[in-house]
Formats: structure tokens, C-alpha cells, sequence
């Protein structure tokens, strides 16, 4: 199997040095577009194989789409990230000429690729990818579910004092303070997280969660790399092995929710088709009304990306 990713930057370094040093792809291909940092990225990563102990290919280019030909999986995180004071969105202008020039390029060389979008604001510029890609909607997704809930289940962990492989979760909506964590669907090794925890410990965590790539923001000064970029990793892992996992990706809704046309997270099955089935949940009243929030948010800014040039 063949995985470029696409920014090697913080989050697609990380990312590329997960799907080695775990063996998920055989060959891995990092692309940037500043001359020589893919190259180096990539040695890197190669010359930790005889300590860490694995086989995979890493090569890195700068901007040389030929090298990336005929990847089954591409993860697509170029592009600004925010610093401490700026929203997401905000990133907006920039990164959607990005990623509709790499989305471009990759097409011509992988047409059959599956497409994980990171680059923020996630959802649009899922949006975005999916646009310039032409491709069927189940092939371009974007990761920000996993690594959400990833927070959510830490911070939970860390308060019930537990193993964070015990905790259970699953999270919706756009990826930003409208996120909707669903404290019915949480559980504890199997035991439903509201009978451990006190409601108003329960809504700081979500709270916290909402605003947790914020946090990390305020104290590095730019924003998260290591379990982002571990994140999209387990996508590609879940495609490239066909496992099945069911995890919250970024897809876009053709009526499921009763919702259609917005990027929004959602749990789905994920495996060697990319999203192989969208689940919907019983969502009550309220949850409903949390992800119908979300998703206007998220229109929003997929309007500003209508509005934008083509060549912006
Ligand atoms: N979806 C999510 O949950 C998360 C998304 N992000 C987003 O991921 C993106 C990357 O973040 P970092 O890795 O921390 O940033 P970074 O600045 O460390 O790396 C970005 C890399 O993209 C490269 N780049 C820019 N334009 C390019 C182009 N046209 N072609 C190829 N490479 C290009 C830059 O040279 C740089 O090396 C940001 O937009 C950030 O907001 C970050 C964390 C979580
Ligand atoms: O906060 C940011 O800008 C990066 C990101 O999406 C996250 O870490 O959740």
C-alpha cells in the first residue's frame, strides 16, 4: 500500500511517522512545498527504521507530483495553522487555495486515491477537496471526530481516574466550538458515563473538549500535531486494512440527520472502500437541535467558500 501525505509539517510529519514506525503502509510519501523540509522529513523517519524496527518506506519530495502516483490513500494536511487569538476559520483565505491546488495535483497522478483532509477549517475544506476532486463523496473525507473525541475520552479518563482505553464515545458536527459530544452515547467499559460522573463535571469536559484545540493553541503558540496527526493515521490504517472501524469522520450528509449538502461529522464504518456506511444515530430533542447548530455554523463558512475566486 501506498500513503502520501501531503504537508510535512507538524501534523503530516507525525502522521507519516505513525503509518511507518506501525507498518501501515509499505511506502510513504511526503510532499511539501518549501524545498528540501520533505526530503529531510522524510531521511528522518527512514534512518529511526533499524531502532524502531520496521520496513516501511519514506520519501519525500518538494512539490513533484509524479512521485505520489498511484497512492491508494492521500492525507492532505498543507496549510496555515491558526495562532493563539484567530478562530479557524479565519485560515479560511489561505487554505482553500491550498488545498484545491494539492487536491488538483494529486487527482492527476492517484484519480483513485481515498482523500483524508486535516487543513483547516475542517469541514470546509473537506468541502473543498470534494469539489476539485470530482469524486464520489464516500472517497473524500476529513478527520477531526477522532481526534475530538480522542480529547474527550483523555480529559474523562483523567478525571474517573481510568484507563483511557476503557472509555467509549462518540462525537458530531463541524470541528469547532459548535462540536456536539453526546454524553448518552459515553460509556466506561461498558457502563454509562453518567452514572460515574456528576452532571456539572460532565459539562466542564465537554466544554473543555469544544475548546481543546484552542487550549493547546494558547500554550504552543500554534496548534496540535501529535494526536492529529495519529488521528489521520488511523484512517489510513482503518482503509488500508479494511477494518471496519467505526470512528466520526467528516463526510458529506445527502439526507442522513435530515441534513444535505453540509460537511459534518458523523459516525460512519470505515474501511477499504474509504466510508463504506454512514451510521445514524436516535438522537433526541436536544442533541438534534445541538447538530442542527453545528451544522449552520459550518454552512456558513461553506458559503464564504462559495463566494471566494476560484483562484483564491
Ligand atoms: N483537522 C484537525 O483536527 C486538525 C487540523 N490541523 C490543521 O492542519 C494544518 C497543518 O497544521 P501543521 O502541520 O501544524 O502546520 P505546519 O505549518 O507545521 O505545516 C504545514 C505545512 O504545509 C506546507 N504547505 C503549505 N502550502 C503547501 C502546498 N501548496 N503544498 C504542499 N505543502 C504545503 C508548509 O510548507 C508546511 O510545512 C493546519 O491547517 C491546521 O489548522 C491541525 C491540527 C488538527
Ligand atoms: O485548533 C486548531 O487550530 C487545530 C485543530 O483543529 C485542533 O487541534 O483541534
Amino acid at each position: 500500500m501506498k500513503v502520501t501525505v501531503v504537508g510535512a509539517g507538524n501534523v503530516g510529519a507525525t502522521c507519516a511517522d505513525v503509518l511507518a514506525y506501525r507498518e501501515i503502509a509499505n511506502e510513504v510519501v511526503l510532499v511539501d512545498i518549501k524545498e528540501g523540509f520533505a526530503e529531510g522529513k522524510a531521511l528522518d523517519i527512514w534512518q529511526k527504521s533499524p531502532i524502531n524496527l520496521y520496513d516501511t518506506r519514506t520519501v519525500g519530495v518538494t512539490n513533484d507530483y509524479t512521485r505520489t502516483a498511484n497512492s491508494d490513500v492521500v492525507v492532505i494536511t498543507s496549510g496555515l495553522p491558526r495562532k493563539p487569538g484567530m478562530t479557524r476559520d479565519d485560515l479560511i483565505s489561505t487554505n482553500a487555495g491550498i488545498v484545491r491546488s494539492v487536491t488538483e495535483n494529486i487527482i492527476k497522478h492517484s484519480p483513485e486515491a481515498i482523500i483524508i483532509v486535516v487543513s483547516n477549517p475542517l469541514d470546509v475544506m473537506t468541502y473543498a477537496a470534494h469539489l476539485t476532486s470530482k469524486l464520489p463523496r464516500t472517497k473524500v473525507m476529513g478527520m477531526a471526530g477522532i481526534l475530538d473525541t480522542a480529547r474527550y475520552r483523555a480529559f474523562l479518563a483523567e478525571e474517573l481516574n481510568v484507563s483511557p482505553k476503557d472509555i467509549q464515545a462518540v462525537l458530531m458536527g463541524g470541528h469547532g466550538d459548535t462540536m456536539v459530544p453526546l454524553p448518552r452515547y459515553t460509556t466506561v467499559g461498558g457502563i454509562p458515563v453518567t452514572e460515574l460522573i456528576d452532571p456539572t463535571k460532565l459539562d466542564a469536559i465537554v466544554d473543555r473538549t469544544k475548546n481543546g484545540g484552542g487550549e493547546l493553541v494558547k500554550l504552543m503558540g500554534t496548534s496540535a500535531w501529535y494526536a492529529p496527526g495519529s488521528a489521520a493515521a488511523q484512517m489510513v490504517e482503518a482503509i488500508v486494512r479494511d477494518q471496519k472501524r467505526v470512528f466520526p469522520v467528516c463526510i458529506k450528509l445527502e439526507g442522513e440527520y435530515g441534513i444535505t449538502g453540509t460537511y459534518l461529522g458523523v459516525p460512519v464504518i470505515l474501511g477499504k472502500n474509504g466510508v463504506e456506511k454512514v451510521i445514524e444515530l436516535q438522537l433526541n430533542e436536544e442533541e438534534m437541535a445541538l447538530l442542527k447548530a453545528s451544522e449552520k455554523a459550518v454552512r456558513e463558512v461553506m458559503d464564504v467558500l462559495d463566494n471566494m475566486p476560484a483562484t483564491a
